[in-house]
């Protein structure tokens, strides 16, 4: 089913917990966002935050000991939390894709690439000739800006750089609509991560396909996307498109991740510390969101948890 008005990706109050011998950790309390058509939306937030595990639950691929508890996902009208295994499995790749986090180190060693491609496609499309599957990757390759040699290479005869490609290439094959990816290029040294960064937009763009891109990099976000959200301690805090949040961010804790990008003339980075982060393990409300201008959300009941201790040191 595909609703081209409405929002590609559709995710409310989605709450996630993981069980510990000491309680639940409640590590998605309740998060609510939307991606239009073509938008990349950035989900921000230092580690821990939970930002995979939100993700994961996006694509139903939340494994114990965690568990969804709550919550709807829209994926094009439908929701995916409340889809049987087999019509699931059709959504992945096809209609939702993630390149997920060190997916670089995900490539299977001994496989060419091209038999890795050869292997999702299949899976969806059913058997198809060797001459087409390799033109498919070629024109692929192609659109990540690799070699077609690439094809007959094994992983470890590419660089970082080369096999992070790939796999963007790998999650593109069937042409989602949506493309999750978690820190795709917080591998790479930071020449090569705005390369690859830059060609998954590019990517992205040609297709058409929505995107989230986890991350917890400021400065390449705010190169890449159109909104950001930013997430602490299971929720999402702020809301906003990408240059009002960086001109007016009103969150104590957005404002701490923009003063954590190093600047050119001052080196050293505020170091960002916040203390009494919420006990993951008590239940907690999820904030309030107030809209303060047209799209930009804050979050207005959970400021007091928040508080700067460490400044530049
Ligand atoms: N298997 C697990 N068991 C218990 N708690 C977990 C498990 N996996 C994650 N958590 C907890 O859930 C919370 C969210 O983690 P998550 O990995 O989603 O954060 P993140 O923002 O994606 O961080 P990172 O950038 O490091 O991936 C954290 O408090 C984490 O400790």
């Amino acid at each position: 089913m595909t609703s081209p008005a409405g929002p590609v990706l559709d995710v409310r109050d989605l709450r996630v917990h993981y069980r510990t011998q000491g309680g639940d950790v409640i590590a998605v309390n309740g998060v609510t966002f939307s991606v239009a058509r073509g938008e990349t939306l950035g989900l921000v937030g230092e580690s821990g935050s939970g930002k995979s595990t939100a993700a994961m639950a996006v694509l139903r691929l939340t494994s114990p000991p965690g568990r969804i508890v709550g919550g709807s996902v829209l994926l094009n009208g439908e929701d995916v939390l409340a889809l049987d295994e087999p019509s699931l499995r059709r959504k992945r790749w096809t209609e939702m894709s993630l390149i997920p986090q060190g997916s670089m180190n995900s490539l299977n060693p001994v496989a060419r690439i091209v038999e890795q491609f050869a292997d999702a496609i299949e899976t969806h499309e059913g058997k198809q000739s060797r001459a087409t599957i390799r033109s498919r990757v070629l024109e692929l390759l192609a659109l990540v800006n690799l070699p077609g040699r690439v094809a007959s290479l094994y992983p470890h005869e590419l660089s970082g750089g080369m096999k992070q490609r790939v796999c963007i290439a790998m999650s593109i094959a069937l042409s989602p609509a949506l493309i999750i990816a978690d820190e795709p290029t917080s591998a790479l040294d930071v020449v090569v991560q705005r390369a690859v960064a830059q060609t998954l937009l590019d990517v992205k763009a040609k297709l058409n396909s929505s995107m989230i891109l986890i991350g917890h990099d400021m400065a390449l976000q705010a190169q890449l996307v159109d909104r950001i959200a930013v997430m602490y301690a299971g929720n999402i805090v702020e809301i906003a498109p990408v240059r009002e949040l960086f001109r007016n961010p009103r969150h104590e804790y957005t404002r701490h991740l923009i003063a954590s990008i190093p600047s050119i003339k001052e080196r050293k980075p505020l170091v960002v510390n916040v203390v009494r982060t919420p006990d993951l393990r008590t239940p907690r409300p999820s904030p309030e969101m107030e809209e303060v201008s047209p799209g930009h959300f804050v979050a207005v009941s959970d400021e007091d948890r928040i508080e700067e201790v460490a400044r530049r040191g």
